[in-house]
């Protein structure tokens, strides 16, 4: 006869399927609860008026986590067409339209039940604040169409006015230091102006009230070294370097930073229309020159050096023009232009030694225009004729402007984006203004969802085993084998 097993009982059974069910049912319940839920996300809007171009960047964060670390990313950005709104001086009406076609977008990526909370912010950068210094009744005029352009979106507007010096400095800081994980100084290139931000050793402390910030981040505070330079961003410096070439008025200027066989008439008025400029105009000049390339990476060292004053300095320490800057200190991050002409010659990897950074310049000043157009059809002409010029302005302003050595050099980082966000300063701009920077360090789960879900499985079924056991009294006793007599 077949020996009945003891554990076919109806009572075991019942306790099995019971055990079975629970634990199943109890890891469901941990899994679906703890499984990230389908986000509601808020927004907000910074139009970053530059003085080259304005570009439009959409954030986006978990709509509960407004406090916390790194959760705003960059959804959308948009480049308004034509120059920065600094350049509509003379017509300010067009500056409120330009922007419409990015704003018309803007509307379309944010879900329109949220655009009435959705805050819109203007920042203005180095093309206004050279505008409001040389006109600025002209200023006013161009803010006040922006303005009422901007007012005419869904969007919450909470205004339009030009950033100082500081500001821009401190918020590309922010911007860097929230996205990446390491602390990182900020070097920022524009059109019109640049920007170093980086935290000095302790004992560096500011000689210079004006260049210091702190900051509270991640429970760490910060006190930042900061200085903008007004009209050292690429396209000034470059007015400035012509200038200083044309001061005796000449019909020819024969220019080491420009490539051989490189050829343009030049108006002096037109160059000589800025502010960073405007003083210098020489008193006797025909109406043209003309703009001809040699092609001489030293040279034209020597003629930027000459853009740098290195002759006085109150403080223990200067970087140029008298203005107060504590040794270097850490790695850094270089964003805007330092990129986009880093990144056009081939020489964003930081393993390039400077020596070889510089041969390279060198050997690239020295190639004719007409070869290096052939080479690049497709690069605008005017971005591809001032490579020259700007690889050797950026060596130069880091090395002899901000004391980069050869060791030091290796330390900075050319960078467009940090996960996903442009490095810039609206980013940083945005979360101090929505209170959003991070004034404490995140509160991370001690355990990821897998490691969770895994300990409680086992807990689970120990808990179980445990229970089955408790059971022993009442089991069915455990029949001897048949003895065979
Ligand atoms: O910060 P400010 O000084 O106000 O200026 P901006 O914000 O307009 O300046 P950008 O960083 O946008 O650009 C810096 C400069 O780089 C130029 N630029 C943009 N794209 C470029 C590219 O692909 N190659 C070379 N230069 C470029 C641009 O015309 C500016 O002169
Ligand atoms: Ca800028």
């Amino acid at each position: 006869m077949k020996e009945k097993n003891p554990w076919h009982t109806p009572l075991t059974i019942i306790i099995t399927v019971i055990g079975v069910i629970a634990i199943v049912a109890l890891v469901t319940v941990a899994v679906l609860q703890n499984r990230p839920v389908p986000q509601k996300y808020k927004y907000g809007i910074v139009l970053d008026a530059g003085s080259s171009h304005t570009a439009l960047y959409i954030y986006e964060w978990p709509a509960e986590k407004d406090n916390n670390t790194g959760r705003v990313e960059q959804k959308h950005s948009c480049k308004v067409k034509g120059k920065g709104i600094s350049s509509y001086a003379a017509e300010p009406e067009k500056a409120g339209v330009s922007l419409t076609e990015c704003m018309r977008e803007a509307e379309m990526q944010v879900p329109s039940r949220r655009h009435q909370e959705t805050p819109l912010y203007l920042g203005a950068t180095a093309g206004m604040r050279l505008l409001n210094i040389e006109n600025r009744e002209a200023s006013d005029k161009v803010f006040e169409a922006v303005e009422k352009a901007l007012q005419g979106f869904p969007f919450s507007y909470q205004g339009a006015r030009i950033l100082s010096g500081q500001e821009e400095g401190a918020f590309g800081w922010v911007t860097v230091n929230y996205l990446d994980d390491q602390t990182t100084g900020a070097l920022d290139l524009g059109g019109a102006s640049t920007q170093i931000s980086f935290v000095p050793h302790e004992y560096d402390i500011s000689e210079s009230p004006s260049n210091s910030v702190a900051f509270r981040l991640y429970g760490n505070d910060y006190n930042l070294y900061t200085h903008s330079f007004l009209c050292y961003g690429k396209d000034q410096v470059l007015r400035m370097a012509l200038a200083h070439q044309t001061q005796s008025g000449p019909v020819t200027m024969s220019d080491p930073c420009f490539h051989p066989g490189y050829s343009v008439t030049r108006n002096y008025n037109a160059l000589y229309d800025s502010p960073c400029v405007s003083e210098r105009k020489p008193k006797e000049a025909p109406l043209n020159f003309t703009h001809t390339g040699v092609g001489n990476f030293f040279q034209c060292q020597e003629v930027v050096k000459t853009l740098f004053n290195f002759t006085s300095c109150k403080y223990s320490r200067c970087s140029f023009n008298g203005i107060f800057q504590p040794p270097l200190q850490g790695s850094f991050g270089a964003f805007s232009a330092y990129y986009f002409v880093m990144n056009f010659l081939n020489l964003t990897d930081s393993s390039i030694p400077l020596e070889t950074v510089k041969a390279n310049l060198a050997n690239y000043c020295e190639t004719p225009w007409n070869q290096i157009k052939q080479q690049h059809p497709k690069v605008k002409e005017k971005y591809l004729a001032e490579y020259c010029f700007s690889g050797t302005y950026i060596v130069t302003l880091l090395t002899e402007g901000y004391n980069f050595t050869k060791e030091t050099f290796s330390k900075i980082k050319f960078i467009k984006e940090i996960k996903g966000s442009d490095a810039g300063w609206t980013l940083g701009y945005m979360l101090n203004l929505t209170n959003m920077i991070p004034a404490e360090a995140p509160d991370s789960p001690p355990l990821p969802h897998a490691g969770y879900v895994s300990i409680v499985t086992v807990i689970a079924l120990l808990l179980f085993i445990l229970f089955i056991l408790s059971l022993r009294p009442i089991w069915p006793k455990c029949s001897k084998q048949p003895q065979i007599v």
